[in-house]
């Protein structure tokens, strides 16, 4: 599905990936953990294009998407929400969600034109259908017409991995889903994950600092530290490792 091979990425004499290979499975969550500065957020910007590594292969699928651009690789299904939301705070839940949509069946939408006419409409009709399915699932029915703006934290985190769905993701990447969450929308959250994993078979691959939810929704966990990969294995095996307990779960405790 998803893997990484040998990643080097640094900022002038910064070296925040130093070899990082791994690989997601198909329909598992994989987490991604590690110190403050350890590198998660550089290895993501890698896997979803933002950045270029100086080094190593990203592949997709059998396919080496290392030199594709972040849009390219949405439309082969990679979707991602970020650690700070980047929602359409005046836009409603509604809107915010279509743009998920939109994203996936762009080039959908212009091969039909080309092609086949009078398929726009069905595939407007099937954008309107994943905006709905996604909506119900997600549980905001209720606050559709809703701005972004005026909704709790943890409900803009439901919105913005809406947008992601509606992507009609094949990996679904997300960056910290529960920080700044309450006990409650952290519950929820992972109930989410879990269902999204469980009812669209998505292989999911997120950061996270909230270790329960780590070693609770988790199948496997990749540890950083300092740009180099000291452990990556299922979440019992990582949390008695060594190396890892020094590194982090140690500092944490
Ligand atoms: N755009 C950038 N320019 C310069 N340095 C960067 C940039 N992005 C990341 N870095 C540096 O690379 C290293 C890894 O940072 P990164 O954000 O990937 O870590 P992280 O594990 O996501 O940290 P956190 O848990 O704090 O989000 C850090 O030393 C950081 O300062």
């Amino acid at each position: 599905m998803l893997a990484v091979q040998d990643l080097y990425l640094s900022f002038g004499g910064i070296k925040a990936l130093q070899g990082v290979s791994f690989a997601a499975q198909p329909g598992q969550i994989t987490a991604i953990i590690g110190p403050n500065g350890a590198g998660k957020t550089s290895l993501f910007n890698a896997i979803s294009g933002f950045y270029r590594p100086d080094n190593g292969k990203v592949i997709f699928d059998g396919q080496d998407i290392t030199a594709l651009r972040p849009d390219k690789r949405a439309e082969l299904g990679i979707a991602r929400t970020f650690q700070n939301i980047a929602l359409f705070r005046g836009m409603s839940v509604l809107d915010n969600i279509k743009l998920g949509a939109h994203t996936r069946l762009k080039a959908g939408v212009f091969d039909a034109l080309r092609y086949f006419g009078r398929a726009q409409a069905e595939e407007l009709e099937l954008r309107a259908d994943i905006e709905q399915r996604v909506i119900e699932f997600l549980e905001i029915d209720h606050i559709r017409k809703a701005p972004v703006s005026a909704l709790p934290y943890g409900l803009q985190k439901r919105v913005e991995l809406g947008r992601a769905l509606a992507m009609r993701p094949r990996l679904l990447m997300l960056d910290e889903p529960v920080a700044g969450m309450n006990r409650e929308e952290t519950e929820d959250m992972a109930r989410f994950i879990l269902d999204v994993q469980e009812e669209f078979g998505t292989t999911i691959l997120l950061v996270e600092h909230d270790m329960h939810l780590v070693m609770d929704i988790c199948t496997h966990v990749v540890v950083l530290n300092f740009g180099a990969q000291i452990a990556s294995g299922p979440p019992e095996t990582v949390r008695m490792d060594a190396a890892v307990i020094e590194a982090y779960l140690g500092a944490a405790a």
